[in-house]
Formats: structure tokens, sequence, C-alpha cells
């Protein structure tokens, strides 16, 4: 019985002769993925590890060393075999959890501060769901036949303003395809009722938001999808179309899908330089930090995207690790595109500007205000709000809550 390995603890991996590699295999097997359910976490399940088989070029481990991880190996998961990739996804030294932000990755070791850049993650091309921006429209994998229709809707749209439709239409065609790998990946996407992009939100959901602003781009988005839908998904277009999203919700499910988890690199192919919208498998579950710990990198050589931490990062094990999804945004276009926001968004902070001077620990903290001038900033037992330099102070326990206009 093929068996598997946690793959940290394969700490690197180089080509190796089709035999070294069958031999290794059956010694050393890999493979890892937790499924989950409709709730996407079985109950005795609670890290999702990514398929992979790893092929050291020479052994890795002692002889005792390999008795002790051949303890540790676990039945094979059949569906890996039903894949049939010839590269596959390879991570070390990190974990698949469920946190406080939904699925995310964790660091399974400590990690030391290099001087260079260190790679956790590497993810082929054939694994991912790609649309390249400009013409002529490139599918990597070119999973759809000459003469789909499907072809034509992702055809119809603005490639500039129109990607998320297009990954969307991408996505749903792939989980129509047999044996394509995003049928598998799609039981760790979070559920209709898990995504939290508010695409899916109900009327009193948006009302809830008491965002006016927020609440209609997002009625205009669920409009702009639902129209989308109606177009190509009226009772006249061909099964194979209607299967993909017979309910609007589901296509606004994709989209949401497409919209939260999509990354934009630019490849290049042959001589073309290309930028694509990728949907990426297990990158994507990296959640977002306006201090991150990683960074994505494309390999142009054998076409992979690497997850890379950054030079000179210290992480401890059991921290998440986590990109910035949209530096310099602020927390309304993460409302909108991911459906939440960042109490730590620097480009959100409110900007004070005059000689006020402010405790430092005081209750406006929690407003994330800075861009003080430091000598305005008071941080003695009692804390004291100097309006300029009148003598104007608050009591903080007292509680008396004095809104101070700072014309
Ligand atoms: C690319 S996915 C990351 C993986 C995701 N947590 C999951 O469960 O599959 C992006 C989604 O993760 C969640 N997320 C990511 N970073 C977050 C953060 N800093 N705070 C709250 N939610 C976050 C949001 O639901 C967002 O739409």
């Amino acid at each position: 019985m093929a068996s598997s390995v946690p793959f940290h603890h394969l700490a690197c991996c180089f080509s190796v002769s089709q035999q070294e590699k069958e031999c290794f295999q059956q010694q050393l097997w890999r493979t890892t993925r937790a499924r989950y359910s409709s709730s996407r976490i079985r109950a005795t399940q609670q890290a999702v590890k990514a398929s992979s088989v790893e092929v050291p070029a020479f052994p890795l481990f002692q002889p005792s060393q390999l008795e002790e991880a051949a303890s540790e190996l676990e039945p094979a998961d059949p569906d890996f075999y039903k894949i049939g990739y010839v590269r596959s996804m390879r991570a070390y030294g990190i974990e698949f959890k469920e946190g406080p932000d939904g699925f995310g990755v964790y660091a399974s070791k400590d990690v030391q501060p290099l001087r260079r850049p260190r790679m956790i993650m590497e993810i082929p091309l054939e694994l991912m769901l790609t649309v390249s921006k400009k013409h002529p429209w490139m599918f990597f994998p070119d999973i759809i036949p000459v003469g789909h229709p499907i072809f034509d809707i992702i055809n119809s749209t603005n490639p500039e303003t129109d990607w998320d439709l297009r990954l969307a239409c991408l996505l749903l065609y792939s989980f129509d395809c047999k044996d394509n790998f995003w049928q598998l990946y799609g039981d760790f996407l979070p559920s209709k009722e898990e995504c939290t992009n508010l695409l899916l939100a109900t009327e009193d959901d948006l009302l809830e938001l008491q965002d006016e602003d927020l609440a209609s781009a997002m009625r205009k988005q669920q409009s702009r999808a639902f129209e989308f839908w109606e177009k190509n998904w009226h009772s006249g277009v061909p099964l194979k179309i209607k299967r993909l999203a017979r309910e609007p919700e589901r296509f606004f499910w994709a989209l949401g899908i497409a919209q939260s988890r999509c990354i934009n690199i630019q490849m290049r192919v042959g001589a073309l330089v290309q930028d694509a919208n990728m949907l990426v498998p297990y990158a994507d579950m990296l959640n977002h930090s306006p201090e991150p710990n990683c960074f994505f990198h494309w390999r142009f050589k054998d076409r992979m995207l690497e997850v890379m931490i950054n030079a000179g990062q210290e992480i401890r094990k059991g921290e998440e690790m986590t990109v910035n999804y949209m530096p310099q945004q602020k927390n309304n276009m993460f409302m909108e595109r991911y459906g939440f926001s960042s109490p730590v968004n620097p480009w959100d902070e409110i900007q004070f500007s005059g000689n006020a001077r402010i405790h430092l620990d005081s209750f406006l903290s929690i407003f994330n205000i800075s861009g003080l001038a430091d000598e305005y900033y008071h941080n003695g037992k009692k804390s004291w709000f100097f309006l300029h330099s009148s003598a104007f102070s608050v009591d903080i326990e007292s509680k008396i809550l004095i809104l101070v206009s700072l014309g």
C-alpha cells in the first residue's frame, strides 16, 4: 500500500530518473488532501495538507529516520491517482488549517531569518485556472475545446473590466470537465454560506453594513452579475452551458470565488509576455495582512508560482503566513472585493494634523489614528487633550466623552 509522509519532513527536491522516482515513491509517499465536505472540514481532520510527490535527489533520511518516517505514513488518497498530473504542488514547513479568517496557511516549524527569500510552496501552471488579459486569449491549461460555447461567452466580455466574469466562467467550466483537478479542489473552496464576498449578501445583510456607499456599490455588482447570467444562461442555451450554473446563485458564488481568490501575474509564454488572471490552488489559502511575511514570485523557466518568505523574516511555529492582497488600498476596496476590512490597514488611518495633544493609550487609538508628530503625544498617568494649548482636559477615568472639534 502506498503511504504518505508529511511534506514538511522533506526539505528539497531535484529531478531524478523515473526508476529512482518510482522506487522512492514506493517508500515515501505523500499525500495529503484532507477533503472537507459541505462544511469544508471533516470532523476528524483539522489540517488540510496539499498533495505532492516529493522526490529528493539524494536520501534525505538516515535509515533510522526512514523508519521513523515510515511509522508516520498515512494511507494514500485514491483521488490523487485520478488527477494524473505529472507535476504537482509542493510545500515545505507549512500546514493548512482553519483559523479566525477561515482557512489559512501556518508555519509547521520555526523559520529562522535568512538573507534570501525562502520558498514554501511551488504550484505548477497546469493546476491553475488562467486567462490572459489580452488577445489572443490563452487559457491554461487549455481546457476549452474548439467550438465550445463557453468560449463565445468569455470572448464576449471586456478583458479589462470583466476579468472576474471570465474567470468565473472558466471555474464553472472546469467543474464540469471530466477528471479536472478543480473538481477535487472545489471541496477546499468556501461554500456559498462561507464565502465572505458581498455578491452573495442579501438586501438585509447590505443594510446591516450601515454603509450606503458600499451597499450601493454591491447592489450594482449584483445587477451586473445577474444581467450577465441572464444573458448567457437563458432558457435557450445548450445543456452544456445550462448545467454550469442553473441558478444565478451558482454564478454569483463562482464570481465571488473569482474575485476573492484571483491573483494577477505577468507570464511569459515563448516570446510573448502576457498579463494573466489566475486562480492558483493552495496559494489561494493565504490570508491577507498589511504587514505580510510572504510574497508571490512567478518562476518563468518552468512556469511555477512560488510562495516565498520575505528575506530576513522570522516566523515561529504556528504563526500564520500571509500576503498583501492589495497594497495601498483602503478598507472599502477590501470590503467590495473580499468582504472583509482590516482594523490595522495603514491606508485607512485617520490622518491628524494640528497641534492637539492626545494620550497614546487613549480610546482614540482604537480608531487607528496616526500621523501626529511625537511631541504631540502625551503619555502621563492622566490623559489629556490639549487643544491649541488651551487648558482643556479630560480625565479618562471619569469616562466622559467629549467631542472635540479640531477646527
Ligand atoms: C484568498 S482567500 C484566503 C483563504 C480563505 N481564508 C479560505 O478560507 O479559503 C480570501 C478570503 O479569506 C478571508 N480573509 C483573508 N484575509 C483576511 C483578513 N485579514 N481578515 C479577514 N478575513 C480575511 C476573506 O474571507 C477573503 O475573502
